[in-house]
């Protein structure tokens, strides 16, 4: 599998801005945050947020946060990861869209809806760069409308 690197997009003023813009574009109506997951999640989900006129909430890699609301661990080829939810960054019932760069196993989005449905929040939806459908990471979030700008 290639590592899909999107370093030279975002150096490309044009492309970093047409794909913020497209991904800010393509949320639902009635989204009320963004969540971005570290790190380069966290590149995507400032831009769109921004351009979107939204709140961001950073799900993070473990040992950064000094409140946390809920951890979730998952399997990964080698070895686990864990993610972690800031205290007070969502509401009940709060409608959020996770935003990455790339949707491979889909490991990462699972653990990180489980984060949002946990402090009362609902997924509206899952946006990506990149889907790497040949891993199936869709079938990991079933329920949830997955945008995806590229599909390899
Ligand atoms: O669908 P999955 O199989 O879970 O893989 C996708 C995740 O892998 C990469 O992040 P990584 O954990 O490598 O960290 P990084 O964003 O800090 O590079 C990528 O940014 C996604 O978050
Ligand atoms: N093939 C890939 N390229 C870039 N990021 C990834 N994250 C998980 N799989 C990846």
């Amino acid at each position: 599998m290639l590592f899909r690197d999107i370093s030279p997009v975002l150096a490309d003023p044009a492309a970093f801005r047409v794909l913020s813009d497209a991904m800010a574009a393509g949320l639902p109506a009635g989204t009320d945050a963004v969540v971005a997951i570290e790190a380069r999640g966290f590149i995507l989900g400032a831009a769109i947020a921004y351009a979107a006129g939204l709140g961001l909430v950073c799900v993070r890699k473990p040992g950064k946060l000094p409140a946390v609301r809920h951890r979730v661990s998952y399997a990964l080829e080698y070895g686990t990861a864990t993610l972690e939810l800031p205290e007070d960054t969502i509401r009940g019932g709060q409608r959020v869209v996770i935003v990455d760069d790339v949707l491979a196993t889909g490991g990462t989005v699972a653990a990180t809806r489980e984060l949002v449905e946990h402090a009362g929040g609902v997924v509206a939806g899952v946006s990506v760069i990149l889907e790497l459908a040949g891993l199936k990471g869709r079938a990991r979030v079933p329920g949830v409308d997955v945008t995806a700008l590229l599909t390899h």
